[in-house]
């Protein structure tokens, strides 16, 4: 088997991929190297937050930055994708570790916020 071919998607798969299709891919690469055991929620959670400061780099001094990044070059929002990649992933990998649903915990989240914030009170 070729480098990373285990996790490989198809294009299609990738535009359509869901958080538990992430899931299960991430436990199979932890599976596959035996990092299950580092993969603990606090590990999780620390290699999370810092995925968030290598994140946070790429916006570092630059000042304020237009929506859709339009002075950027092409590298830079690679690197910024690669970033939130990380982070999501991280994240999606604990709440999993945990035993949260996290596409069920969201979508219940997002109704909550729409109560608490009604539309017709702005
Ligand atoms: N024990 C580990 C180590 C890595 N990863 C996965 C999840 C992240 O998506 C990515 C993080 O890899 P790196 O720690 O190499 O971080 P970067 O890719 O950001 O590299 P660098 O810090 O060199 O920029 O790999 C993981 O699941 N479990």
């Amino acid at each position: 088997m070729g480098e990373g071919e285990e996790i490989n998607v198809g294009e299609e798969e990738r535009e359509n991929i869901s958080l538990k299709d992430l899931s299960k891919k991430l436990e199979e690469f932890a599976k596959a190297r035996d990092w299950e055991k580092y993969h603990s929620p606090r590990n999780l959670l620390l290699a999370m937050v810092g995925e968030v400061g290598e994140l946070s780099e790429i916006f570092q001094w630059r000042g304020e930055v237009d929506r859709g990044l339009p002075n950027w070059e092409e590298s830079d929002k690679e690197h910024l994708g690669e970033e939130l990649s990380d982070v999501l992933l991280y994240l999606i990998r604990l709440a999993d570790i945990c035993g949260i649903d996290l596409a069920h915990a969201a979508s219940k989240k997002i109704v909550k916020n729409a109560i608490k914030y009604p539309p017709k009170f702005f």
